[in-house]
């Protein structure tokens, strides 16, 4: 039964509450919007005794959690996650006193005005990045590409040392290892342990996570270890630059043991929180450049103008963009990385309107729905880019009070401390891909006609829109089919022959990769292997 004061929601049955109400996982972003149409912009979901509320305007987050974000920044109970994450987790951590001065430490570290300094960086990594699509444009290889470079440059902010190749097993290792800990975070997966705590004390012959925990955190603690002992070697020779990682800059900063191995612990949490997160909204950009060639075509067109065709974009073109920004703002908004957020938890009573969030409350940030709301949006589900040139967050008019542009980045004292580096990951990437490659879809050999021309062709099922996905099989029989990366590089093509083989559905001759012209792209060597111009 709802307690007196809590905000409206579905009706519930006895012991279960709504549990019987939510939907398979990978769905649940749309059973939430779905409620918030019906109860409104603030509702409760009864989960067995504990209570989610859900805020699906601007307003309530923003007075919820934002405002009220001393009483809204813990993070709700995860008995497994604590279990597999193996030391301090920064993403499942309360709000301690801990918390707030890593958190201080992070804003520093990855500060708007230091992420500039990361900027070559993401310049080379997105470079190699061009020149392996380019050079191994199959299907398997561009889905794997994408991951490395985000992957990489999470690498070499944190730990000081870079993923270089697409074959390192390392790569593959790391998104394995970061599947498996998901696999563990999913709410069902296992017994509810934070429902029934009594279900701790079971045999370990009969409960199934133990072992699965255990793993985790064993392959966790090493991954870190062997790093950070990378990182170390990394902070003797290069002691006293700016551009150190984080791993070394912690190790100057005199903080006590208790602070420095949480410090440290949270260097792989960022690795992983800077990974796929980043690498999720570049592969929904390139599915949507594929379904809609007039918007490539726009975002090329721009540029082309500003860039020309003799040298890569650079980060500060990025400003004279304002198409491909739209572009950008509108994937996050069509298709966010983080549908539901990260769920918040109260440690005080809270008040909105008539209701109350009583403390101890998960509090979820219902980012899927405010992005899809038609009263905020116009057509929200029309792939539209034009609605950030019209208004700066892209709403009606008027509606864009208590809007900000990071929602997708989360609220309140955990907003993602990476939102600097992975909007300049994001911003670079773009660039660079429109500029040197054409994306279509890709086409069935039997029948000859294009597969996915679709905003939905994501193999849902497994991927969850590709988050968190990295058993090949799986991913690569959604993302091979999904797209033919036809790479047609600009120089030694005039833009006419170049957009009309972007109209063109089959690949046409400029499209292949034999048309590159590779010593355009520094880093790489007479050879045409690429350097490793950050070692
Ligand atoms: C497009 C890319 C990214 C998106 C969409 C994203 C989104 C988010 C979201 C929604 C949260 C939860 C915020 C909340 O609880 O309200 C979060 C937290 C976090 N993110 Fe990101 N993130 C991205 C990239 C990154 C990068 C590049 C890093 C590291 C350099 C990073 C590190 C973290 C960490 C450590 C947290 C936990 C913060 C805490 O719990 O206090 N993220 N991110």
């Amino acid at each position: 039964r709802r307690e007196p004061g809590l905000p409206p929601g579905p009706p519930t049955v006895p012991l279960l509450g709504n549990l019987h109400l939510l939907p398979d996982i990978g769905q649940n972003h749309l059973k939430l919007m779905e409620w918030s149409r019906k109860y409104g912009e603030i509702f409760s979901v009864k989960i067995g005794p504990r209570t989610t509320v859900v805020l699906s305007s601007p307003t309530a987050i923003k007075e919820v959690v934002d405002k009220t974000s001393w009483a809204a920044s813990s993070r709700p109970p995860n008995y497994l996650g604590e279990l597999a994450a193996g030391g301090y987790h920064i993403l499942m951590a309360a709000d301690t006193r801990l918390l707030r001065n890593l958190r201080k430490t992070l804003a520093r570290f990855f500060s708007s005005a230091n992420a500039l300094h990361r900027v070559p960086i993401q310049a080379a990594e997105s470079t190699q990045l061009l020149h392996e699509l380019m050079t191994r444009p199959e299907n398997k290889w561009f889905f794997k590409s994408v991951r490395r470079y985000t992957h990489s440059i999470a690498m070499i902010n944190i730990y000081g040392h870079r993923i270089s190749s697409v074959d390192s097993p390392k790569l593959q290792g790391f998104y394995d290892m970061l599947h498996r800990l998901v696999h563990i975070l999913v709410p069902g997966a296992y017994a509810p342990v934070d429902l029934v705590p009594a279900l701790k004390y079971l045999p370990e012959q009969w409960a199934l996570w133990p072992a699965v925990c255990r793993r985790s955190e064993s392959e966790m603690t090493a991954f870190h270890l062997e790093h950070c002992r990378l990182a170390e070697a990394h902070s003797t020779t290069h002691d006293g630059t700016e551009d150190e990682s984080f791993i070394s800059s912690i190790s100057k900063m005199g903080l006590s043991r208790e602070e420095y191995d949480a410090f440290s612990c949270t260097g792989l949490v960022m690795v992983q929180g800077g990974s796929d997160t980043s690498a999720v909204p570049l592969l929904s950009l390139i599915l949507i450049l594929a379904v809609y060639p007039e918007h490539q075509e726009r975002a090329w067109r721009e540029i082309e103008a500003v860039v020309g065709t003799a040298r890569l974009p650079e980060l500060a073109d990025f400003s004279h963009m304002p198409f491909v920004d739209a572009l950008i703002k509108e994937v996050a908004r069509i298709r966010p990385t983080f549908p539901t957020g990260i769920p918040h938890f109260t440690t005080e009573e809270i008040r909105y309107k008539n209701y109350v969030v009583p403390k101890d409350t998960t509090v979820i940030l219902n980012t899927y729905s405010i992005f899809h709301d038609p009263d905020i949006f116009e057509e929200p589900e029309v792939f539209n880019p034009d609605r950030f040139l019209q208004s700066e967050y892209g709403t009606r008019p008027g509606m864009d009070t208590d809007f900000r542009d990071n929602f997708s980045f989360g609220g309140g004292r955990r907003l993602c401390p990476g939102l600097h580096v992975a909007r300049a990951t994001m911003q670079l990437a773009t660039m660079r891909l429109i500029w040197a490659c054409s994306f279509s879809s890709a086409v069935d050999p039997k029948t000859e006609q294009p597969i996915g021309r679709d905003l939905d062709f994501y193999d849902s099922a497994s991927c969850q829109q590709l988050s968190y996905c990295s058993t090949d099989d799986s991913c690569r029989n959604s993302w091979s089919r999904l797209i033919l990366l036809s790479a047609g590089f600009s120089r030694g093509v005039s833009s006419s022959e170049r957009s009309s083989c972007r109209h063109s559905r089959t690949p046409s001759p400029c499209c292949s990769v034999t048309s590159i012209n590779a010593h355009l792209l520094y880093p790489w060597n007479v050879h045409g292997e690429p350097l490793s111009p950050l070692h």
